[in-house]
Order: structure tokens, then C-alpha cells, then sequence
């Protein structure tokens, strides 16, 4: 039982790890990370309400989230074939077009959000 929540601790330990790596390192999470500030800090602006706040933290996190795995596989495609390859840059842009699902779709919810507060 005790290895059973050491080895949970040991996860956490290493998906913090990781999720501190993206955010000092890759500069897709820093400008994803960006927007995100922008968009929380004009919610408190335009005083969204809870189901708001809700939904926009939900697309926050689903790209944040996407991006990262866009950008663990970007890795393994480095790791394995660091040279130019058709397939390899096919598997990346599926990748990437992964993100642009997200990024559409937290579009999308922004408009819903916004919009009437500009209208
Ligand atoms: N080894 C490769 N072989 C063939 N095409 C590649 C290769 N590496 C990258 N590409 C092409 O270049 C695009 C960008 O790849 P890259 O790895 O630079 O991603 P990126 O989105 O610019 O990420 P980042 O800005 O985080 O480095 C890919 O989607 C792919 O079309």
C-alpha cells in the first residue's frame, strides 16, 4: 500500500516537473499562457458569470493541454528522426492540426462569451 502512494507521489512529482518545463521552456505554452492571462484578467473586467468563467477556463485548459502533447510529440519526432522526413512532417502536422481543433473550438466558446458583453 505505501508503494502504491509513493509511486502516486512520484507521478505527480513528475507531471509538475513537466508542466513547469513547458512553461519556462516552450514558447507555444508561453503565449497560449498569454492569452489566457488576457482573457482572465478581461473577465474580471467585464464580471463574467460562474457557467462564463466555467466554460473559458475549460478552453484554457484543453489547448493548454493539446499543446503540450503537440509538443511531446514533436520531441519523440526529434528524437527518432532529427533529419527531414515527408512522414515525419506529416505526423507533426496532424500534430499540430490537433491544436487548431482546440484552438477553433476555444474561439468559438470566446465568441459565445464575449460578444454579448460587447453588443
Ligand atoms: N523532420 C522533419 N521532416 C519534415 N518536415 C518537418 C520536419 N520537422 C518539421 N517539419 C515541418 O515543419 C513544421 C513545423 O515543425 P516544428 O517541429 O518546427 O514545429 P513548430 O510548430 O514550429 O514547433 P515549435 O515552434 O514549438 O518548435 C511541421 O509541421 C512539418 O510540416
Amino acid at each position: 500500500m505505501s508503494n502504491f502512494i509513493l509511486g502516486r507521489i512520484k507521478s505527480i512529482y513528475f507531471a509538475l516537473k513537466g508542466f513547469f518545463w513547458l512553461i519556462r521552456n516552450e514558447n507555444s505554452i508561453i503565449t497560449q499562457s498569454i492569452f489566457a492571462l488576457g482573457f482572465t484578467i478581461l473577465g474580471f473586467y467585464l464580471e463574467i458569470n460562474r457557467m462564463e468563467w466555467a466554460l473559458q477556463i475549460l478552453a484554457i485548459g484543453f489547448v493548454l493541454a493539446i499543446e503540450s502533447l503537440n509538443t511531446a510529440v514533436e520531441k519523440v519526432c526529434d528524437f527518432i528522426h532529427p533529419d527531414y522526413n515527408g512522414k515525419i512532417g506529416l505526423i507533426k502536422d496532424i500534430s499540430s492540426g490537433a491544436v487548431a481543433f482546440a484552438v477553433f473550438t476555444a474561439i468559438l466558446i470566446a465568441c459565445l462569451i464575449y460578444i454579448p458583453y460587447l453588443l
